[in-house]
């Protein structure tokens, strides 16, 4: 299979879990383009959706599904998305889209936080993917000169302007030993808006496609 069948594959595996839930958080990324494709054939069954991109809001439009303010709705029962590294205990980096700052939104907003993922993200240790950082555009360079005191070689993702018109920093070099400690600091950096740790906030549910099978952890 390649990665790509198995992100369709994990896309499917997570429709049970957004039944019945009224509105859904739909996350953003390759995998969850599978996923919306698969939302549009039970449409009739879901409320609505809350976003965490433009990306995601165009998509979820096209194929019929409304798209609502989290302002305007309640705590979410589930969201549904991506990410880039995941560990046993289930925290994240994301962010490779660019959309971790609203991504973190939602899942701080929801009781349930679905991850789905193609094998390749698991790993033991996370930080061989270079960590996402979302940063204002004017502190762009003093950020980057406070990642270097932590460790990291903070890179500027060149060309890329956020939803929220913010840059993005990504940090390589790290391998992160703690990652709730790292995800507070990171936060702490003035400028900073979002870092793409989700460690104090994991998912709560994982799907993984390893050929054949889907692992659920
Ligand atoms: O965090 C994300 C976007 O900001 C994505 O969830 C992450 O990059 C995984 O993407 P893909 O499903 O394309 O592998």
């Amino acid at each position: 299979m390649t990665q790509d069948e198995l992100k369709q594959k994990v896309a499917h595996a997570a429709l049970p879990y957004v039944k019945d839930v009224g509105i859904i958080g739909v996350g953003t990324g390759s995998t969850i383009k599978h996923f919306i494709n698969y939302l549009a054939d039970i449409k009739g069954e879901i409320e609505g959706a809350v976003s965490s991109s433009e990306g995601t809001t165009e998509h979820l439009k096209k194929v019929g599904i409304p798209v609502l303010d989290l302002n305007a709705v309640g705590p979410l029962q589930v969201y549904v998305d991506g990410a880039d590294e995941i560990n046993p205990l289930k925290q994240l980096i994301k962010g490779g889209g660019a959309a971790l700052t609203r991504e973190k939104i939602i899942a701080a907003a929801s009781e349930k936080f679905i991850c789905i993922a193609d094998g390749s993200k698991r790993v033991d240790v996370l930080g061989a993917f270079p960590l996402p950082v979302e940063v204002i555009p004017m502190a762009r360079s003093y950020v980057a000169r406070e990642l270097v005191k932590l460790g990291g070689q903070p890179v500027w993702r060149e060309g890329c302007v956020t939803d929220n018109h913010n840059h993005i920093l990504d940090v390589h070099g790290f391998s992160i030993a703690e990652p709730i400690a790292l995800e507070r600091t990171i936060n702490n950096i003035t400028g900073v808006v979002c870092v793409g740790l989700f460690a104090a906030r994991p998912a709560d549910i994982v799907l993984v496609s390893d050929g054949e099978q889907i692992i659920t952890f």
